[in-house]
């Protein structure tokens, strides 16, 4: 198989094999921590504006729920699969190992093109996809969150549609919300802040000072857009940022307010066209200290990781680096901070939304940056101490601790002695 055909699914199964064979797993408990307790499709209807009735797929894999309940994003793509929600589910038990919050790993998803359906449509979709899955979804049981195309709005949508079939309501069945109707005011930014809190902790053990560092973001979306402001307002030089149709680039560092307004009037080429870079792939290959992949899976290939100028990788979204890439970065010294570690930010603000849920009582967004950041630098440390001790990357080393952890409930459920 070429690295081109090697699929997410592919890529997660590879990473947790390399994991266990670091630290000498069983066979038996790597087996039982590779395969999904549930992977559901569905088709549902949806009367759409010009009056004929679509049929939507929509997946859920719910992964592991070892540590706690089921947790993990729903994505409206044209191209998701069950695969990739397996794939996707398969890193958030990881990832929730890793931060060490008390949540399982899911995923799911509708395959639509967001961008082709009016709101009405939308709606319907989203309300659809929760009828679909009601019986899954529910606090203590699965609590989905946004993820690619879906946002806030989704979630109040989601939420309010399985508070109608509950006859309650169940602000607990899904985080992301608007704060108004019990969301948590920093779960918008807390993908991005969890990546700047990594990243500005790798600078302090570096002592590199924000001003004198470089970094390029592919993805323009809620966690690409928001980490180039944030960097931007710290003073990093953000050199490079792209959406799925332009790329930008300015060596001098780009105006990330003008390019956000670009971006909500007519689209990143709005900035000029002096800067638009031949495709929006070309961001990846800039001459950057940091590149933060924001986007999708399987950007870093085999087929492209000799073009990548970066010496760290910060993988904001999930799965963008395949193994072989991997391997061929680490030949060139160059460092890959994984998606587990690096993104958690949201998962860690959602296990806080879903406690505030809980309480029916809300936090200051402050209050709750400042608990998530304990979170991410733990996992962080534990991360870096992990890889040093077996002498491999911060992948493996951050999937190593999450297998260790995941084994160790396995053994205290009773699963194995
Ligand atoms: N949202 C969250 O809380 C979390 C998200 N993640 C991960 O972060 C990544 C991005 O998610 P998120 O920011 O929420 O998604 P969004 O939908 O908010 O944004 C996605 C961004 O990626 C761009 N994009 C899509 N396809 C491509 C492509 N082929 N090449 C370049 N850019 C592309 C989109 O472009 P355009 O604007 O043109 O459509 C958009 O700017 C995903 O991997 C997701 O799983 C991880 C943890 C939490
Ligand atoms: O916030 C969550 O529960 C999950 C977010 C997510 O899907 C992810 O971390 O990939």
């Amino acid at each position: 198989m070429t690295e081109k055909e090697q699929g997410p699914l592919d890529v997660v199964f590879e990473q947790i094999e390399e994991a266990s064979r670091t630290m000498k797993l069983k066979d038996s408990v790597q087996t039982l921590l590779s395969h999904p307790k549930r992977k559901v499709e569905v088709s549902f209807p949806v009367e759409m504006d010009d009056g004929h009735t679509q049929l939507f797929k929509g997946y859920r894999t719910q992964h592991n729920d070892l540590l706690g309940p089921f947790k993990g994003g729903i994505r409206f793509h044209p191209s998701m699969t069950v695969e990739e929600s397996q794939a996707l589910g398969t890193w958030m038990t990881f990832k929730s190992a890793l931060v060490q919050i008390p949540h399982g790993g899911a995923k799911g998803g509708v395959a639509c093109d967001p961008s082709m359906l009016s709101d009405r449509e939308l709606r319907e979709v989203s309300r659809g996809y929760m009828e679909a899955f009601s019986d899954l979804f529910g606090a203590g049981r699965d609590v989905p969150a946004p993820d690619v195309y879906t946002d806030p709005k989704t979630m109040g949508i989601m939420m309010d549609t399985y508070s109608r079939i509950a006859g309650r309501h169940e602000a607990g069945v899904i985080t992301g919300k608007p704060p108004l109707v019990g969301g948590s005011k920093a779960r918008g930014a807390a993908t991005a802040q969890g990546a700047v809190y990594v990243i500005e902790q790798m600078l302090e053990k570096m002592k590199q000072a924000p001003e004198h560092t470089r970094v390029a973001v592919q993805g323009f979306g809620n966690g690409g857009q928001i980490a180039a402001r944030l960097l931007y307002d710290k003073g990093f030089k953000v050199v490079g940022v792209s959406d799925s149709k332009t790329a930008l680039y300015d060596k001098e560092g780009l105006d990330i307010p003008k390019a956000q307004e670009a971006k909500e009037n007519s689209g990143l080429k709005e900035y000029g066209a002096a800067f638009m870079l031949d495709s929006s792939e070309d961001v990846l290959y800039v001459d950057t200290d940091i590149l933060i992949p924001a986007a999708m899976e399987g950007v870093i290939t085999k087929n492209n990781a000799s073009r990548i100028k970066a010496k760290h990788i910060m993988e904001l979204a999930n799965g963008p680096t395949t193994p072989e890439a991997d391997h061929m970065l680490k030949e060139k010294d160059q460092h890959v901070y994984p998606d587990i570690l690096v993104n958690a930010g949201g998962v860690i603000v959602s296990y806080l939304e879903s406690v505030q849920n809980h309480m029916n009582y809300y936090w200051e967004e402050d209050e709750i940056n400042e608990r998530m950041k304990t979170f991410i630098l733990e996992a962080y440390e534990n991360t870096e101490e992990t890889a040093a001790s077996y002498q491999t990357t911060y992948r493996n080393g951050a999937m190593i601790f999450a297998l260790q952890k995941l084994e160790q409930a396995l053994e205290y459920r009773g699963y194995i002695s």
